[in-house]
């Protein structure tokens, strides 16, 4: 059993360096989008929560479990979003 927690927890850190990256992308496009409006977009959220979707259904991962980690992670990227593209323009 603690080899296999051993294997969750190094798994678990490996999610947090994704997740730090992908908030880099994020960060990145706080810099690029032009305006304060084109920060929240859904055609492009509904576009990454379908490519999850079929992701997930790919790999067996039950879709419902990425389906609500993403649109938690989504909406704070959208928020977080909002406070760098702010923060740029003050
Ligand atoms: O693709 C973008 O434009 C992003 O800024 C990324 C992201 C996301 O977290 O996936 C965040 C904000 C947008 O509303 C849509 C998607």
């Amino acid at each position: 059993m603690a080899e296999v927690r051993a294997g969750i927890d190094a798994l678990d850190r490996q999610l947090v360096t994704l997740m730090a990256e992908r908030l880099g992308y994020i960060a990145a496009a706080a810099r690029i989008k032009p305006e304060r409006g084109a920060v929240r977009d859904e055609w492009r959220k509904a576009d990454v929560l379908a490519k999850v979707k079929a992701a997930s259904e790919a790999q067996g991962v039950p879709p419902e479990l990425t389906a609500d980690l993403w649109e938690r992670m989504v909406e704070f990227s959208i928020a977080h979003e909002f406070v760098l593209f702010d923060r740029k323009n003050s």
